[in-house]
């Protein structure tokens, strides 16, 4: 898998502007290309103070790559960024250092933001981590694959995300808390499904999009093409997540399981398989959630998951 990282204005000057504190781009370039080669991911990375080069990269390697890591910096608000992101149509991950001080305009067009609490780069490493999990990788035909984590069962319910990370040494120091601040419209990760190690198939994947929009407008529930009423069994509703969820919590599935389940649900939605009749948003909302509930960025808590229940039974 090959991914594309985008760092914005004056991250040339990291670590310069800090003052003696924090390392420079060249150390943050260095970690991310180690981290690469431990998770098997080859990198393009471009730093840039101008929004037309960052845009130019994006259009010239949207064929070349699987997946794009941003940081905008100081062009968070940028439209023609969103826009650009929206338009190759590839799964994006916005990475902060810190804590965002205002609402990102980028973000919108990204599958999740992840950010730091102090600076550090821990929020990059965590983005190439949830990228080699294959979280984005479409479910391919055949038996079950898992997303990418060992099995966690014996894990205590409320333990909070665990500061360790794939292909981390152990005498490595631990990441901070990192958060999925935002989760993103369902679109974002149909991109994400639609292009995950296909970066040459956009003109296909415009179009799937746009029919699964128009049949969820028009309020059809059937699979695609499907003229004969499809069987209540294969109907995913929010009482079928819910069962899920409760046997998740009862631990008759693993997190992981039920990730796993989410996502072949989620993409399968995203298909045009039918759903719950007025309530496929939440639906798609609650299974990107749940897709994503094992990486630690967006770990979901069981009081998350019964919080989830209870908005699945509104
Ligand atoms: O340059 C940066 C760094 C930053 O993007 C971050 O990664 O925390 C946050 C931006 O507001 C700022 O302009």
């Amino acid at each position: 898998m090959k991914l594309l990282v985008l760092h914005g204005p004056n991250l040339n000057l990291l670590g310069v502007r800090e003052g003696t504190s924090g390392g420079r781009l060249s150390d943050l370039d260095a970690a991310l290309n180690e981290r690469a080669e431990e998770l098997g991911l080859e990198l393009k990375v471009v730093q840039s103070n101008h929004e037309g080069v960052l845009l130019d990269t994006l259009a010239a390697e949207r064929e070349a790559v699987d997946g794009i890591l941003i940081n905008p910096a100081g062009l968070f608000a940028s439209y023609p960024l969103k826009e650009a992101l929206e338009a190759v149509g590839l799964p994006a991950i916005e990475v902060l250092l810190k804590p965002p001080a205002r609402e990102s305009v980028v973000g919108e067009a990204c599958v999740l933001q992840v950010h730091g609490t102090h600076g550090g780069f821990e929020p990059y490493l965590q983005a190439l981590d949830t990228f080699a999990s294959g979280v984005f990788t479409p479910e391919p035909a055949g038996p079950k694959k898992s997303l990418g984590r060992k099995k966690d069962k014996d894990e205590p319910a409320l333990k909070p995300a665990p500061a360790k990370s794939l292909g981390r040494g152990k005498d490595e120091p631990a990441a901070p808390t990192l958060s999925l601040v935002k989760s993103t419209p369902a679109k974002s990760l149909a991109r994400a499904a639609e292009a995950g190690g296909a970066a040459k198939t956009l003109g296909r994947k415009a179009s799937a999009q746009k029919e699964t929009k128009e049949e969820a407008r028009s309020g059809k529930t059937l699979g695609r093409g499907s003229k004969s009423l499809t069987p209540a069994a294969d109907l995913l509703t929010r009482a079928v997540v819910r069962r899920k969820i409760s046997d998740r919590l009862a631990g008759r599935m693993t997190p992981a399981e039920l990730a796993a389940w989410a996502r072949t649900q989620w993409q399968a939605v995203q298909r045009g398989a039918p759903a719950e009749s007025g309530h496929r948003e939440l639906l798609e909302e609650s299974l990107q959630g749940l897709t994503l509930s094992t990486l630690p960025a967006s770990r979901l808590s069981d009081e998350q998951l019964v919080d989830m229940l209870t908005r699945l039974d509104e």
